[in-house]
């Protein structure tokens, strides 16, 4: 839940809550959050996840059951989830027997996979905790100053949110961070925390978290009088909770089925909780948005550059009435937000649109719409401002390029495209799901948009099947002709003629400027390399052996293949190896080979990073 829609308006918030089963104080929620909730923050009612998750975990609070309690929490995307976790760990806080203080130390560790979700999540919880100054809320993330995060944490914060490897730093390097109290570990978009590269770093902490806490003393008793200098905290139940939320938790995501066996080996009680009903544990859940509509076009590598940047034309200019999406409120801002597969690729379309768009016009840029861009490999500071302002936009068209970093829980008003350039490279529909996620948030309206080569289209049926919703087809033809770039002929045509003219212009800006060149074969073969990263499954739809290198040269607005990546060029690195090694020599690998003479680099070196399909905050 972003803050910015927080003080929802009343109209709004009458649609949105329209599955109201109970008000939040008649589940049992502290009275006085509750009209926290419904005055100031204007939410009078839960969402049916929320509801769900105050009615499994609030009477539990009041039964000291002792032992550690995990809890699933799934919910489509969009529904609320946030406040679904934070709500009880307020309450909670709440209500001790005394009014909790700094030096209690941490009471609750939320822990969020990208630094935006940590940003956004410690927005909504200072909402949230607003009327309790003594309820300290502080965001632990990778590219901020740890000497001021330690001081923070050294002064005591009760709820602090962070991305894992962060957390667990601070866990080994900041012995001043009191955690023996802390009962809640809450996992935010857990199937993505725990199957990626830091899954072993979220295990860590919530095992050291866990052991520290368990060092309090028995469950639901006393704290120990001499850590805590005003007095013993008790808190209403000695559970350790972790709480486990995403829109796809499922059991067959491998890593989360090992923690949940995990957690049953230790005697933790494992509770599913659901909006639907209540849920049976061994089912696999997985479903979309509801009202997303999805839409897909299959596009020609050759032509992919030219049909992106004639849809954000389209999209900001919605007289032309290019696209068959409802248009938005004539004074409300458009916004979208356009997955790429890599970092280099971010960079590059950034680069080129923006050149594109005021080499077409002067005045007003062509496009028409303002350019923002989100990546890992971005410093820190560039990153937040982009994703501050594009949540921050109030008027006009704006357009967010960026990686799988802004493809998880991310809450952006007024944003109701997703155009998915490049499909995702892993978890097929999961990712899918939840970049497409992004733009229908609680009911409101949204679209993605998926743009297919044409070997590659077999991915809309699959997705179809998968997550059960139709899938239709456009014709980016229709949204080219529409820029108008040549009013002459049949529609056909005059995409041709729009097609010639934008490639032209991006090919010579790239060839007159050699540091976009550079940029543009970089990210052409990191688009190769994520390419080949797909899931073995995938391998069949995303076959690397059918791309036409050439045609997806223009793609990246180079008028050829760089240099050293032909077929050509590869075969012969291949033979060149083969009788290296028959001969007796190691073989050198084969993009560090050379012809004769001392090994060099045949060609610039593949930045790893960049390469990496979706990076992650550490
Ligand atoms: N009780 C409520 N009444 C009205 N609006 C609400 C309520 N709770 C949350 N919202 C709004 O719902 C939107 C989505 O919330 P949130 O981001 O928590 O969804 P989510 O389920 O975590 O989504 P995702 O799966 O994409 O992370 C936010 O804009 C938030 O302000």
């Amino acid at each position: 839940m972003g803050s910015e829609s927080s003080p929802t308006a009343p109209a709004t918030t009458q649609r949105r809550t329209r599955h109201r089963p109970l008000s939040f104080s008649q589940l049992g929620l502290d009275a006085s959050l509750a009209r926290h909730l419904q005055h100031r923050l204007q939410l009078a009612a839960p969402t049916r996840i929320q509801a769900a998750v105050l009615h499994a975990l609030l009477p539990r609070q009041r039964q000291l059951l002792g032992g550690e309690q995990v809890y699933y929490v799934r919910a489509d995307t969009g529904t609320g989830k946030t406040l679904a976790y934070l709500l009880p760990l307020a309450h909670s806080m709440l209500a001790c027997r005394r009014q909790v203080a700094r030096t209690d130390g941490t009471l609750a560790l939320v822990l969020a996979p990208t630094r935006e979700l940590c940003l956004q999540v410690e927005e909504v919880a200072r909402a949230l905790l607003r009327p309790y100054h003594w309820l300290v809320v502080t965001a632990l993330m990778g590219g901020e100053k740890r000497k001021s995060e330690k001081a923070r944490l050294r002064h005591g914060t009760a709820v602090v949110i962070g991305t894992p490897g962060r957390v667990l730093d601070h866990l080994q390097q900041t012995r001043s961070w009191r955690l023996d109290q802390c009962k809640w570990v809450v996992l935010d978009e857990a199937d993505r925390l725990l199957d990626m590269g830091f899954g072993d770093a979220v295990r860590r902490v919530r095992h050291q978290v866990q052991t520290l806490s368990a060092h309090r003393g028995n469950a639901g008793e006393v704290v120990a009088a001499a850590t805590t200098p005003r007095g013993p905290l008790t808190l209403l139940d000695g559970d350790f909770g972790t709480v486990l939320v995403a829109a796809t938790v499922r059991e067959d995501v491998q890593a989360l089925a090992e923690a949940r066996s995990s957690a049953e080996e230790h005697g933790a009680a494992v509770t599913m909780i659901d909006d639907a009903a209540t849920i049976s544990a061994d089912t696999a859940y997985v479903s979309g948005a509801p009202q997303v509509s999805h839409f897909y076009a299959v596009v020609p590598p050759q032509r992919r550059l030219v049909a992106l940047a004639c849809l954000l034309w389209a999209l900001a200019h919605p007289e032309a009435d290019a696209l068959p999406f409802a248009a938005a409120a004539p004074e409300a801002p458009r916004k979208a937000v356009v997955f790429l597969s890599t970092c280099d690729s971010v960079e590059l379309h950034h680069a080129l649109l923006s050149r594109l768009s005021s080499a077409m016009a002067a005045t007003p840029p062509w496009l028409g719409c303002s350019l923002l861009k989100m990546h890992g490999e971005m410093p820190q500071p560039e990153r937040v401002s982009a994703f501050r302002q594009f949540r921050a936009a109030r008027r006009g068209t704006w357009v967010l390029l960026c990686t799988d970093v802004a493809a998880r829980g991310l809450d952006i008003q007024h944003l109701t495209l997703c155009v998915q350039y490049d499909p995702p490279t892993r978890d097929d529909h999961i990712e899918y799901l939840h970049r497409a996620g992004r733009t229908s948030r609680l009911g409101s309206a949204g679209h993605s948009l998926t743009l297919l080569q044409p070997h590659e289209s077999e991915y809309a049926a699959l997705v179809q099947s998968r997550l059960g919703v139709p899938l239709q087809s456009l014709d980016a033809d229709r949204w080219i002709a529409a820029t108008g770039m040549s009013a002459e002929g049949s529609a056909a045509e005059r995409a041709r003629a729009c097609i010639q003219a934008l490639q032209n212009s991006a090919e010579a800006a790239v060839r007159s400027d050699a540091s976009l060149q550079q940029l543009a074969e970089a990210a052409y073969r990191a688009y190769l390399c994520s390419y080949r990263t797909r899931a073995k499954p995938m391998r069949q739809v995303f076959d690397a052996s059918r791309l036409h290198l050439g045609h997806l040269a223009r793609a990246f607005a180079l008028s050829q293949i760089p240099n050293g990546d032909d077929a050509h060029s590869a075969k012969r690195r291949r033979r060149h190896s083969e009788r290296e090694t028959s001969s007796g020599v190691p073989a050198i690998p084969a993009p560090y080979a050379a012809k004769d003479g001392p090994r060099v680099r045949a060609l610039p070196p593949l930045s790893l990073r960049s390469m990496r399909a979706a990076e992650f905050a550490a």
